[in-house]
């Protein structure tokens, strides 16, 4: 892991991600700007931009759960032509995320950039700060608008109604309020606790994320026993941020992030609630089981030193032709 400092791509153990009490901390996004139909500001009265087709670009992992989002959303609501993809190759090494073809990348188009980092020093030539997926980069201003995939799942929500995207606000109104009470159980209990669980470099702090991810399944399968959302009765931006998590679960988290107290399938609401939103349309072809175990099992030589991809599982796993 790396990151930039005064603009200079830096990596090695000063910017290990672990606390001394060796628990994982994630850093907050850079940049929070927010696409509106009118340029008007965001939500919480951040900088606006003014959506126009083709003008932005999202740069993604196929790996990322957060990256994840925003496709999901891009997906439903039928954006494709709208705002263009590029995405990084699986394996994240030394260099940070890559478009080379050694870290299974397939180019970026505009600059011909070999490193994300090199797209973010564009943007803030003295950038200091983790260089992450997605981003939501600005064509005519050559500028990063957002790298924060909360924001961009919810702007992406509602800036392209006028011009042509499907229904459909995944952040309604008069759900906010229960949408952020269970985003704010869901996402470090589950979302960022698989992370803390996997990446923990002592025993306590492990088994404190592992049990706490494992409690906030319990809940949500709970939650599930009499509703086919998590919120109101339709799919929100809940739904989409837990089903990003669920979709890696026994591929990735329970080998590799040590969270085998149990797997998704041992959880039936849960797992027909993810296979639900594979199935609404587009939502499927954004799973790439592939290239979300590649990056995973090789780019974590700290937990997995060998970069062997396992074989398994041998259960259907939601995003495979005949699982879920
Ligand atoms: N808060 C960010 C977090 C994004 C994030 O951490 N992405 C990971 C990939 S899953 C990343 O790019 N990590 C690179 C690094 O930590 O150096 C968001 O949700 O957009």
């Amino acid at each position: 892991m790396g990151k930039l400092i005064d603009g200079k791509w830096t990596s090695g153990d000063a910017v290990a991600p672990t606390n001394d009490k060796g628990e994982f901390e994630r850093a907050d996004s850079g940049f929070r700007g927010w696409l509106t139909a009118d340029g008007s500001p965001g939500l919480d009265g951040q900088q606006g931009w003014r959506a126009e087709p083709g003008r932005y670009r999202l740069y993604v992992s196929l790996a990322c759960p957060w990256a994840h989002r925003t496709l999901v959303v891009r997906a439903l609501k039928r954006l494709d032509d709208l705002i263009p993809v590029t995405v990084v190759g699986p394996i994240m090494g030394k260099d940070g995320w890559s478009f080379a073809e050694a870290y299974g990348g397939t180019g970026e188009p505009l600059y011909g950039l070999d490193h994300l980092h090199q797209l973010y020093t564009r943007a803030r030539p003295d950038m200091t700060g983790k260089v992450t997926v997605p981003v939501l980069w600005d064509e005519a201003e050559q500028t990063i608008v957002s790298n924060e995939s909360a924001d961009i799942l919810r702007m992406l929500s509602t800036a392209y109604d006028g011009l042509g995207a499907a229904p459909g606000d995944y952040y309604p109104a008069d759900l906010r309020a229960e949408i952020d009470a269970v985003n704010d159980r869901v996402y470090p209990g589950l979302n960022n606790g698989v992370y803390r669980a996997g990446f923990a470099t002592r025993q306590d702090a492990y088994e404190a994320a592992a049990r706490e991810v494992f409690a906030t399944l319990d809940w949500l399968e709970e939650r599930l026993a009499d509703r086919e959302w998590l919120v109101g009765e339709r799919l929100t931006e809940a739904d989409i941020r837990t089903f990003t998590t669920l979709v890696r679960f026994d591929p990735v988290y329970h080998g590799h992030f040590k969270c085998n107290w149990r797997r998704l399938i041992d959880y039936p609401r849960l797992s027909d609630f993810a296979a639900r939103i594979a199935e609404l349309p587009g939502v499927a072809a954004t799973i790439d089981l592939d290239h979300i175990k590649t990056h995973y099992y090789r780019s974590h030589p700290d937990i997995n030193p060998t970069g062997i991809v396992p074989i398994g599982p041998a259960h259907g796993v939601v995003g495979e032709a005949d699982g879920g």
